[in-house]
């Protein structure tokens, strides 16, 4: 039975090759950093008020002038076909019903634009590696701003890609045959589409980021994002957004959890941009812990390609409408009206010992 984000995994690995099970459940190295950000929200308590008329309690939250139906985004995933034939396309008919921003991945297996006319007038954002040629960069960009993404999201963790360990036993290197990244064809010459088209580099600096910002009117977040000093630094430097995420586990093993990291970047932003985060979100109390401790959304990564496999498009939609049920019991139980009203206060923190 599906009664929650965890079931979709079960449910997906009967149907979903297990080499590709594999390559979307796995960390880098020990996995520790995958463990630890489910466990990290699991280790947090909430304290709820009583009493307060919580009748009314939308818990739709604005982002970059997008009124969504939740506070929640559908963080970019690549290979969306290894868990459904439609593939992205389905992912963004789902994300549309349940108003929510899909970050398109740079190495989706649909192009950013057959994702758009698939569902048009839809919320989009585009995920970018950005190349060591500025000018496969802009022609992403082209690709992505034609397609009506609003916004772009800067993958910053990756200088080299993670060492997935389940994906080298499982001689997991590349797509299987008839599947591309589409969004990288064409772009350089005698490649087409192949995975090693995007490459991870290790020369990027923060003047990479000033020219993409001056290259384009889109508003720029930088993903991955985890140290305060280097929050300070993006904003400074004009940058519109973060996502804090430690890339699932996937990057750097034995990084923190987001949510613990969450208080630190809070304080360096000061407010100043909106702070998103991802990794390990999977209860609408996750949802809600976050957004106390100051997020302005999350974004679900993993859950999104279970559900995927699970159903489809349907799939999908019933996952996100599952965890919209969540939030909305866990405003409720808090005792609070909306995202807006919910604060540090909602976290239990044990006395310390004297
Ligand atoms: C199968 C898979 C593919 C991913 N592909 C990308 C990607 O193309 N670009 C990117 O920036 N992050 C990618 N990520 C990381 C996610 O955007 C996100 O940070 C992470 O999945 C959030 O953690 P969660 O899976 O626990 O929700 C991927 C993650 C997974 C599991
Ligand atoms: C060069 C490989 C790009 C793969 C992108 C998928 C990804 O980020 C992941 O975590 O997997």
């Amino acid at each position: 039975m599906l009664l929650n984000l965890r079931d979709y995994e079960t449910a997906a690995r009967e149907k979903l090759d297990p080499v590709h099970a594999d390559f979307i459940a796995g960390g880098a190295r020990d996995e520790i950093t995958l463990r630890e950000n489910e466990a990290a929200f699991a280790r947090l308590r909430l304290l709820p008020r009583v009493l307060r008329d919580t009748t009314r309690r939308p818990p739709a939250r604005t982002l970059f002038g997008h009124r969504g139906g939740m506070p929640v985004l559908l963080s970019p995933t690549a290979f969306h076909k290894l868990a459904d034939p439609e593939g992205e396309r389905a992912t963004a008919r789902a994300a549309a019903a349940a108003g929510v921003i899909m970050i398109v991945s740079m190495a989706a297996t649909v192009s950013v634009g057959d994702i758009a006319a698939a569902a048009p007038g839809a919320p989009r954002w585009f995920q970018l590696y950005p190349q060591p040629e500025p000018g496969i960069t802009e022609a992403l960009v082209a690709r992505a701003t034609a397609a009506g993404c609003s916004a772009l999201v800067v993958t910053v963790d990756s200088p080299v890609r993670g060492a997935g360990e389940r994906n080298r036993r499982n001689g997991f290197h590349d797509l299987p045959p008839g599947l591309r990244c589409e969004n990288m064809v064409d772009l350089r010459a005698g490649e087409h589409g192949r995975l090693r088209q995007i490459v991870m580099s290790p020369e990027l600096t923060w003047e990479h980021i000033d020219r993409l910002r001056e290259a384009t009117s889109l508003p720029v977040l930088l993903k991955g994002v985890l140290h305060p000093d280097d929050a300070r630094e993006a904003v400074r430097r004009g940058v519109d957004g973060l996502l804090l995420s430690n890339h699932g586990g996937r990057q750097l093993d034995t990084v923190p959890a987001t949510i613990d990291l969450l208080p630190g970047i809070a304080d360096a932003v000061a407010g100043r941009i909106p702070v998103l985060l991802d990794g390990g979100v999977r209860r609408g109390t996750d949802v809600v812990k976050a957004l106390a401790l100051g997020a302005s959304a999350v974004g679900i990564g993993r859950p999104v390609l279970w559900a995927l496999a699970e159903g489809g498009e349907q799939g999908v939609r019933r996952m996100l409408e599952l965890l919209r049920e969540e939030i909305d019991d866990a405003l409720a139980l808090c005792g609070v009206t909306g995202p807006d009203d919910l604060t540090p206060a909602v976290l239990f923190r044990p006395r310390e010992r004297s």
